[in-house]
């Protein structure tokens, strides 16, 4: 699966993954929509959750913007948009904290319940908090990873919020 962001750039650069997979030829940077391949596109705000039924969708698409521009409008990309399923952040930013990912913790969320965690593992390995996501999700991604579909991963993902209530 090839790896896309589509790269708004309102972000500090210097601490931006995006730019980071970039260096090191893991992904390909977008600036605008109409570059941007069509795909699987990471939106936290999509109604359908991701699940190992969209791999064979062939780009798997990041939007790399600021928190404070991420809102629903921002997502204006052509594709099939999927929220990803209940996991907690690792980056320094907001560690511990749901759903507010990183494009690479993101990506690497996708590509691990795709059933690609060595290449998640190959990303995330840039990153010297990059181990620690995918230890503090080892259980739910693993469970993700062994859905069939969207409907499993929302029956999953239930446990652990009203674990986390
Ligand atoms: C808002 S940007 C922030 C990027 C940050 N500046 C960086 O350097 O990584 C993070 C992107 O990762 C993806 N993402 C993060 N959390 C997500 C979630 N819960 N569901 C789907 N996509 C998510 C989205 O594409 C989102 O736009």
């Amino acid at each position: 699966m090839d790896l896309h962001v589509r790269y708004e750039g309102d972000d500090d650069p210097k601490k931006c993954t995006a730019k980071k997979l970039e260096r090191f030829d893991m992904a390909a940077l977008h600036g605008s929509d109409r570059e941007t391949p069509y795909g699987v596109v990471l939106n936290p705000h999509a109604d359908r959750a991701l699940s190992p039924a969209d791999a064979d969708t062939g780009a798997l698409v990041a939007l790399d913007c600021s928190w404070e521009s991420a809102g629903e409008a921002m997502f204006s990309l052509p594709g099939e948009h999927r929220a990803l399923p209940y996991l907690v952040a690792a980056n320094p930013v907001n560690f511990g904290r749901p759903m507010q990912l990183t494009t690479v913790e993101a990506i690497a969320a996708a590509l691990v319940i795709f059933g690609e965690k060595k290449r998640a593992e190959g990303i995330l390995s840039k990153f010297n908090w990059g181990h620690t996501f995918l230890e503090l999700n080892e259980e739910p991604l693993r469970r993700y990873s062994e859905c069939a579909d969207s409907t499993e991963v929302v029956e999953i993902q239930r446990e652990y919020l009203e674990r986390g209530e």
